[in-house]
């Protein structure tokens, strides 16, 4: 019998150190014999992704933003996450709905109720259980000080819309991250993301180990030098 598909998600805010890491997990994960589907949000499919152009370069008050986020996630969800989990993929995705609730929620001050609405509306009557809310198996936080995330970012890349953000911004962000961590314990793992690079690795893999998900000799394979 095929193994259940498993959803896993990465969040923080810009300069955390995630997208460091998602290709190292998903070698250690093929390397135990496990079919990966890495993606990332907003994005992933065709139109998602110029959704996601849009949202990332276009002034637009909050609801627009969070009404196009939410329509690049279902079209993400119907094309790619859904099948992919109905095949039995590890699907690997860079940012979910917990980071519409720290940037838009959080970070922009609009409605979390509304965001639930529109969570419950996108992420509802995709998979075979009709009434099934789709959310992640696992979500993996990493926790950095916004001052230490800027400091990285520093020259290293073109800053978008939100990465252009003021650091008070982020703080805010952060915040927003750590309530959905406190309202879902169960779902979240958080990462001292402040540690060198090869820590971060071996704390990332300690947790997936501590699931059953990967065997213990991954933690010295596939990571980052
Ligand atoms: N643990 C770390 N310590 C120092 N710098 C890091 C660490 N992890 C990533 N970086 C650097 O910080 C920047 C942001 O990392 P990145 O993985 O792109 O973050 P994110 O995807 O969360 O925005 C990159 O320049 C990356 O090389
Ligand atoms: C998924 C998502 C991302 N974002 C923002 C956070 C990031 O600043 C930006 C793009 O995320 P990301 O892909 O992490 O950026 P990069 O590839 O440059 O590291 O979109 C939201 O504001 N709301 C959301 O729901």
């Amino acid at each position: 019998m095929s193994r259940p598909g498993l959803f896993i998600t990465f969040e923080g805010i810009d300069g955390a150190g995630k997208s460091s890491h998602i290709e190292g997990l998903a070698t250690a994960f093929r390397a135990q014999g496990r079919a990966v589907t890495v993606s990332r949000e907003p994005g992933g499919t065709p139109l998602a992704e110029k959704l996601r152009e849009m949202v990332l370069n276009d002034p637009m008050d909050a609801l627009t933003e969070s009404l196009l986020i939410f329509a690049a996630r279902r079209d993400h969800l119907r094309n790619v996450i859904e099948p992919a989990l109905a095949r039995g993929d590890v699907v690997l995705c860079d940012r979910f709905t917990d980071a519409t609730f720290a940037y838009q929620g959080a970070g922009r001050g609009f409605d979390l109720d509304v965001l639930s609405i529109l969570e419950r509306l996108a992420q509802t009557g995709l998979s075979p259980e009709a009434d099934l809310m789709r959310e992640p198996d696992l979500t993996v936080w990493f926790d950095l000080a916004p001052e230490v995330a800027a400091e990285r970012l520093a020259g290293a890349r073109v800053p978008d819309r939100f990465e252009a953000q003021p650091v008070e911004f982020f703080r805010r962000v952060a915040q927003g991250y750590a309530d959905r961590a406190a309202a879902a314990p169960q779902r979240f793992a958080r990462l001292d993301a402040a540690q060198d690079r090869h820590r971060v690795w071996q704390q990332l893999t300690s947790v997936f180990v501590r699931k059953g998900w990967l065997a213990i000799m991954v933690a010295s394979q596939g990571g980052p030098q």
